[in-house]
């Protein structure tokens, strides 16, 4: 199966969300930010969750109008697996969160434990306030740990999904759509 050239599908891939629908989704996310910081002041501290935020934080950047600083945090579970493991930190944020308006971008809101520890992290860090944005949310029964994401841009089911920045065995990241494997 091939969605675009160049681009080999793995066997029994599945399309969830076409490109199209995807930046639907994320234009609706992008107003619903807008809305929750219009008329501030001090820059939002935005905090990209590598590696899979890196995507939605792309799609969502020229469309964001209220002041804000980027920084990135990177954590990993799934490590080129589609299973997650004990969470990995591998870059904590240069810039102080003590203070700041802080807004996570992630690209999914699975098990749950990557952000719990993440939301946690900043709480500690005395951030005046957290936003947590992802791209995609799967059904709460797939959560591990009570977080609740503040902007949802999708819901989805329980499957394992990748392209728009998700990685199917390191790989495919690059896809302009989001797939996945019924048996995975
Ligand atoms: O809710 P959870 O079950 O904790 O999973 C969500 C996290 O898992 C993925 O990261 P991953 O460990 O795959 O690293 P990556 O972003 O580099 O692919 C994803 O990017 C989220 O950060
Ligand atoms: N796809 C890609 N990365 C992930 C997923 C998923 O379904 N869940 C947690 N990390």
């Amino acid at each position: 199966m091939q969605a675009e050239a160049g681009w080999a599908l793995p066997e029994g891939a599945l399309c969830l969300l076409d490109a199209d629908a995807m930046q639907r989704h994320i234009e609706a996310a992008a107003q619903a930010l807008n809305a929750r910081f219009a008329g501030i002041q001090e820059p939002v501290l935005m905090l990209v969750v590598m590696n899979g935020g890196l995507w939605f934080a792309g799609q969502l950047l020229g469309r964001l109008h209220f002041p804000l600083e980027l920084d990135y945090v990177h954590l990993s579970r799934y490590r080129d697996t589609t299973r997650g493991r004990e969470l990995e930190w591998r870059t904590l944020p240069s810039k102080s969160l003590t203070g700041r308006r802080l807004l996570l971008i992630d690209d999914i809101l699975d098990q749950g434990v990557t952000a719990q520890a993440l939301v946690e992290h900043c709480r500690l860090q005395a951030a005046t306030e957290t936003t947590l944005a992802v791209m995609l949310e799967k059904p709460a029964s797939c959560r591990l740990v009570n977080v609740q994401a503040q902007i949802v841009a999708c819901q989805i089911p329980d499957h394992y999904v990748f392209g728009c920045g998700m990685d199917l065995n390191g790989l495919l990241r690059n896809l302009p759509a989001l797939y996945y494997l019924p048996e995975a």
